[in-house]
């Protein structure tokens, strides 16, 4: 019995680990042909490629465990593929065209933009995240009448009824730049202080906030802003988990933002957005023209043919904060970075933003402001050099023959724009790492091809706040650079290190500058 019942046993032992050894093979051989079997995508389509090393995680291995920095993977890739139109790679496991040549570039963004009209971002649906569909996520006629929709604040004329808004915004920074410099005594973090700016211009322009109400550092405003942009190991999860696979990510229902960032800026702006209705509060701001977007496509349902709910609105408030906040704090803050590195550089724009105050008798207005050319050089320089959006993004909304070319970029194929490695590309920009604003004289600027200076992308999809973004920099940096220079200092990282887990440009201890107040009477 007992011999009967061991040889049994043994058997079924053999039987359950030969089982367990056999379900192991099957899952093992399953999961390695899940996580490659999109890796031959672009050799099947005889496109120079880079060769994906490991399963699932295809070319962005590096990046996703956050040891090399994203403007340095896509730089190495650029590179060693230096000469070539495009080359295809694997995000995860989803092929990707990153586009190299000037030409093309100018195609897909400008001259062939009705093949490539999306982001091709995933948005979650209002239900999972009401903040999703702002307008950079925004797809097909959607975009196009939300875009139609929002571009008038942005012209010229209107945003002079902004400039009162904003630069009672850059009052408020130098008074907090004030209030940091002697308590100190030394060294001020820079993007911390503009971080403050920032928000309390978009809480103004945007969400018709009190200006009080935004910048201290306790401020709900403040607070919940800075959380939508903390690289946190759940954002990067969930950027993995779409680049995966979307389906995946709709199933688990990863959302974008914390509940409580939703719950915040959907009371905040309703609740002026209500204010105004109330009160009968008609402004030329951004508020304004989002009031009308609801009347017209949420209300009146102008545009029978596209769906547009409240949510809709209240995310297109939160995408001027999200697209507005972090990009022109951290601009400003390289800006100030190089100027205080490249004193000459720092003397010159000063002199110019002195020059021109006398010329115009201390007012600041839109002719003092469009005078400032060298100032626009050093912006367009420092966006050169840390344009935040490291790569730019397209989908192809349908089969694209490239000119001149066997190659036809399929339909729902995710098409990348390095923009970063471009503008340190020694054929277009010698010697890359030098600061140099005489790079956009008008002289120099004529001499480069197009597709070669995109920090705020191009075509119908260019950046919708650019010469508000414009306005803002450089109101600011007239009155902190007219009041301080600014100096490195000890805790000044140099050269620069980038912050790995960031998915703009950001600085990995941030940018710790002197302020010497300028003894002066202007
Ligand atoms: C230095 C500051 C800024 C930079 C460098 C910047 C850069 C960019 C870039 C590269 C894009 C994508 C363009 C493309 O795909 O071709 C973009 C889109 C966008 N930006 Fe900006 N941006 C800045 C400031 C702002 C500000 C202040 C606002 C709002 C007030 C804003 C609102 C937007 C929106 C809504 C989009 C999406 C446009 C669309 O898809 O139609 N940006 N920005």
């Amino acid at each position: 019995m007992t011999t009967v019942s061991a040889a049994l046993q043994l058997l079924f032992e053999i039987a359950t680990s030969w089982w367990t050894v056999g379900f192991l093979a099957s899952f093992t051989a399953l999961a390695y042909h899940w996580t490659t079997a999109t890796f031959g995508y672009w050799r099947d389509r005889g496109v120079p490629y880079v060769r994906p090393t490991v399963p699932l995680f295809g070319n962005i291995g590096s990046r996703a465990l956050g040891t090399e920095h994203q403007a340095r993977m896509f730089g190495r890739i650029y590179d060693a593929f230096r000469g070539h139109r495009y080359v295809g790679m694997y995000q995860m496991r989803t092929p990707h065209l990153l586009v190299c040549d000037p030409a093309l570039v100018n195609r897909v963004m400008i001259g062939d933009f009705a093949h490539f009209t999306d982001h091709g971002i995933h948005t979650d649906g209002p239900e999972e995240n009401p903040l999703a569909n702002g307008l950079f996520k925004m797809r097909g006629a959607k975009w196009k009448v939300m875009r139609q929709k929002l571009s008038p604040v942005f012209t010229a004329g209107k945003l002079r009824h902004m400039r009162g808004q904003v630069a009672a915004c850059s009052e408020q920074l130098m008074r907090n730049v004030a209030a940091d410099v002697p308590a100190t005594g030394g060294p001020i973090e820079v993007r911390d202080v503009l971080g403050k700016y920032s928000t309390d211009v978009i809480g103004t322009c945007a969400f018709g906030l009190q200006l009080n109400a935004i910048s201290d550092e306790h401020s709900e405003f403040r607070r919940n802003g800075k959380a939508v942009f903390q690289p946190s190991f759940r954002m990067l999860i969930k950027d993995l988990i779409w680049l995966i696979s979307p389906a995946l990510r709709r199933a688990i229902r990863v959302s974008d933002y914390p509940q409580e960032v939703v719950q915040f800026f959907t009371a905040a702006f309703t609740d002026t957005m209500r204010y105004r209705q109330e009160h009968g509060l008609v402004r030329d701001d951004l508020v304004q023209s989002l009031i009308q977007a609801r009347t017209d496509l949420v209300v009146n349902k102008t545009e029978p043919s596209v769906t547009f709910l409240e949510t809709d609105i209240v995310a297109n408030a939160f995408a001027l904060f999200a697209a507005g906040f972090e990009t022109v704090s951290t601009a400003m803050s390289f800006c100030l970075y190089e100027l205080a590195l490249k004193k000459p550089i720092q003397d010159k724009v000063r002199e110019e933003m002195n020059a021109t105050k006398i010329k115009h008798s201390g007012e600041i207005n839109d002719e003092f402001l469009k005078e400032l050319h060298y100032l626009e050089m050093v912006l367009a320089e420092t966006l050169r050099k840390y344009p935040p959006l490291i790569t730019l993004i397209r989908e192809a909304t349908k089969d694209y023959q490239v000119p001149d070319d066997t190659l036809v970029i399929e339909k729902g194929t995710k098409v990348l724009i390095p923009a970063y490695a471009i503008h340190h590309d020694y054929r277009y920009y010698p010697d890359p790492e030098t600061f140099d604003p005489e790079r956009f004289s008008p002289e120099e600027k004529v001499k480069r091809p197009n597709g070669t200076y995109m920090p705020f992308g191009d075509g119908p999809r260019l950046c919708i706040g650019k010469r508000f973004a414009e306005m803002e920099m450089k109101l600011a940096l007239t009155e902190l650079l007219t009041k301080y220079e600014v100096e490195p200092c000890d805790k000044t990282d140099i050269p620069m290190r980038f912050n790995r887990k960031s998915l703009l440009i950001a600085p990995e201890n941030g940018i710790w500058l002197k302020f010497k107040p300028i003894n002066t009477a202007n």
